[in-house]
């Protein structure tokens, strides 16, 4: 039988474009849709780090209550903001495949590293290997949606602000004066987006299973497994890209001191039929080699 399938999405241009995707797919393979956009908490509290909200799951929490309410059947998110626990119930359906990975940084006219510099991001893990690798700049927070961070960057006397380029492609504000961060290792799953759905909702898994992208999927996976065994619950400047290329796949994942100082660092290959135990072993040998105790400190640290 035929069923309506509504699906839930934050209210930000970003995320509504995200939805709209999943529902031109669904509607071409003949589903039934309907968009419910929600308000989350990640959108309302704006003046606070992210980290200081001690919050995880801040942008899908509102998204996953509609869900086991039932007032939607499956959720669109950018996989990298969804906790690497899901709520019970709750299982991910399928991962699309992903655009780039990259982080750039959007600058304030001409832009030299050498000199001083105020830097904006909201996150961690940029801010921290952003220091590793420029000590001498200063850092500010930056909070909000895409469109919020550009305007924020123009009206303030910075040099630059970090975005994730797929965010500002997928909405069409890439702006010209940017510059790739290649050095930058990304967060774990950036640049995928991911379906969610109810664990015993058949008609939806099956919809949704056509829009899985295989290769997508174990990358991602690896990436949250490294992110998982690393940080239990806790935020923490952490990277990971897993990329596959020919029959390998290659892996580099990071964690960092706060303060950029100390960084811990693994790049592995793996044969892709060997992924499945891959990022939760490369997480281990990053606690085994000073990942435990760096650990601790950022858990003191961030509380
Ligand atoms: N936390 C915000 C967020 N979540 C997903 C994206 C971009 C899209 C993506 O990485 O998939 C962004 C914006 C950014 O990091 O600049």
């Amino acid at each position: 039988m035929k069923k309506l399938i509504r699906i839930g999405t934050r209210d930000s241009e970003l995320a509504l474009w995200q939805a709209n995707t999943v529902q031109k797919k669904l509607q071409n393979l003949g589903y039934d849709t309907e968009l419910v956009p929600v308000k989350s908490t990640g959108d309302l509290i704006l003046d606070k780090p992210l980290y200081e909200l001690g919050i995880t799951g801040i942008f899908t929490k509102t998204l996953d209550v509609a869900m086991i309410n039932g007032t939607v059947d499956i959720a669109v998110h950018s996989m990298k903001d969804v906790p690497t626990l899901l709520p019970k119930g709750i299982i991910q359906a399928a991962v699309l495949k992903r655009a780039s990975s990259e982080d750039i940084l959007v600058t304030n006219g001409p832009f030299e590293v050498e000199k001083n510099a105020t830097i904006a991001t909201g996150s961690l893990r940029r801010r921290a290997q952003w220091l590793h690798r420029y000590p001498h700049h200063s850092l500010v927070d930056l909070r909000g949606n895409v469109n919020t961070r550009l305007q924020k960057l123009k009206d303030n006397n910075w040099q630059g602000a970090i975005f994730a380029k797929a965010g500002l492609q997928r909405i069409d504000v890439l702006p010209e004066n940017h510059t790739s961060l290649d050095w930058m290792v990304p967060a774990p799953a950036q640049g995928a987006m991911v379906i969610v759905s109810m664990k015993n909702d058949d008609y939806c898994k099956e919809a949704t299973s056509n829009l899985n992208d295989f290769d997508s999927e174990v990358c991602t996976q690896i990436e949250r497994d490294f992110l998982r065994t690393l940080e239990g619950g806790c935020t923490a400047p952490i990277g990971a890209l897993a990329e596959i290329i020919d029959d390998e796949i290659r892996f580099k994942g990071v964690l960092f001191s706060l303060d950029g100082q100390t960084k811990l660092e693994i790049e592995k290959v793996v044969q892709i039929d060997n992924y499945k135990d891959f990022g939760a072993e490369c997480a281990q040998s990053i606690l085994n080699n000073g990942g435990k105790e760096m650990m601790r400190l950022i858990k003191l640290e961030t509380k």
